[in-house]
Formats: structure tokens, sequence, C-alpha cells
């Protein structure tokens, strides 16, 4: 299909999600951030995107891949500098911690707009689609908030895609309840088969594991 649009999926394998290190060994976390990248992968190729991981080192899968061990604002900078997004020829960024992206929800970020931006939960940006060559990003802290005025700064025209699903980035414990109840792929897979479940107590639902 000729319109297909490429997505970008930054993806450091090596040492990912620091921040469940309390629920997972490294190892573990190298195996759950794999398959939330799976799951994403699949996703994008479902909505008709067709993803291109940019990864910190090679990863070995079959999918087009760009190796680039710079921090991510500059190795997505990079790629931005280098692809020249336009109307004509648009680039999404999709992060790989994306496990209960949907086909359609990602079908959201192909709207109108030179600038498109799926906010994360926590002030991120988790997805970004762009038609204006002078876009760039700068990831981390309230990097919404800088994505919106670096659009503005260089005249672009900017639209949310506004998606629970797109705006849930698996970074924390909690995080994990979501995958148990709204995922359907290999994340939610791999949870299970660690030995996670719901723990539905009073309160909010979190995630036990089986010893
Ligand atoms: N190419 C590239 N991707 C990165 C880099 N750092 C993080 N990512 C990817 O960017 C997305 C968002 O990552 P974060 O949640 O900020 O970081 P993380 O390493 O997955 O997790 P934490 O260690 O808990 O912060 C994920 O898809 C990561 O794999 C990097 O330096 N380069
Ligand atoms: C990539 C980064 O993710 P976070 O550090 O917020 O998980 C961001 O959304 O700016």
């Amino acid at each position: 299909m000729s319109d297909r649009v490429d997505a970008l999926v930054p993806f450091a394998p090596d040492r990912p999600k620091t921040r469940l290190a309390d629920v997972l060994t490294p190892a573990e976390r190298r195996g759950f951030a794999n398959a939330m990248a799976t799951d994403v992968l699949a996703a994008l190729e479902a909505a008709g995107f067709s993803p291109e991981l940019l990864a910190t080192e090679p990863t070995g899968r079959d999918v087009p891949e760009t190796v680039d061990d710079r921090p991510l604002t500059e190795a997505v900078n990079a790629a931005l500098a280098d692809r020249a997004p336009s109307p004509a020829s648009p680039l999404a960024v999709v992060m790989a911690d994306l496990a209960l992206a949907t086909p359609r929800a990602l079908s959201r970020l192909r709207g109108s707009g030179d600038v498109v931006l799926a906010a994360g939960t926590g002030g991120g940006t988790n997805a970004v689609l762009t038609r204006h060559p002078a876009f760039r990003v700068d990831y981390h802290g309230a990097s919404y908030l800088d994505h919106l005025r670096a659009a503005r700064d260089v005249g672009a025209t900017v639209r949310e895609a506004d998606s629970r699903l797109l705006a849930t980035d698996v970074d924390e414990r909690d995080d994990l309840a979501e995958v148990l109840v709204h995922g359907d792929g290999a994340a939610r897979d791999w949870l299970r088969d660690a030995g996670f479940e719901l723990d539905a107590g009073d309160g909010r639902v979190s995630v036990v594991r089986e010893e």
C-alpha cells in the first residue's frame, strides 16, 4: 500500500525499564521490554504504518532498523533532520513501551495537523506524527508541553490524538495492572507466564506475583 506512513520506534533494549527494578530482574526487564516492542510493532503494521526500530544496539529482529547509540532526543532529532517529513511524507515516532496500543488507537495519529501528539500519563509524549520538516523533539520531563511549544515555534499546526490506550506507557509497577486488564498481546502473556496476576483488593487494582 503506497500510503503507508513510516514510524520510528525508539528502543533501548540493553538496560530497559529501570523503574520496574523492584519487581523484575534485569533479564526479566529485557524480556518484558522485548514483548512490549513486539506488540507495538505488530499494532503499527496492522494500522498501516511501516515500522522501523531506532535502536541503541542491533536487536536481531526481522524489522528495518537504524542503530544509533546517542541519547533518545538526539537520536530522534537526527532521524527527523535526515528524513525531513512533509505533508506528502509524514513520519511518526512511537514508543516501544505502549503495550496497550491497538491499530485503531494508532490510526488516530494519521489525522490532520502538521504535528499530531499523543500525550502520555505523567506529562510525557508517547507518540507523535509530524508533517513539518522543522519540528524537533525534546523528551523527558513535561515533554508534552515542550512539544506543543516546539510545534508552535516552527509555525506548525498541532492536534492532539486523545487516546487512553496510547497514553499508557508502561513504566511503573501499577502500569503492569493496566497490561493485565487491557492488554491482549505478548506483553500480557509475558506477565502471566512470569506469574503476575491482578490484586483486586480494596481500592485501585494492582499486581501480585506468585512465588
Ligand atoms: N533509541 C533510543 N531509545 C530509547 C532511549 N532511551 C529510551 N528509549 C526508548 O524510548 C521509549 C521510552 O523510554 P523510557 O520509558 O523513557 O525509558 P526506559 O529505558 O524504557 O525505562 P526507564 O529506565 O524506566 O526510564 C522506550 O521505547 C525506550 O526503549 C535511548 O537512549 N535511545
Ligand atoms: C520518552 C519520555 O518518556 P518518560 O520518561 O516520560 O517515560 C517522554 O515521554 O518524554
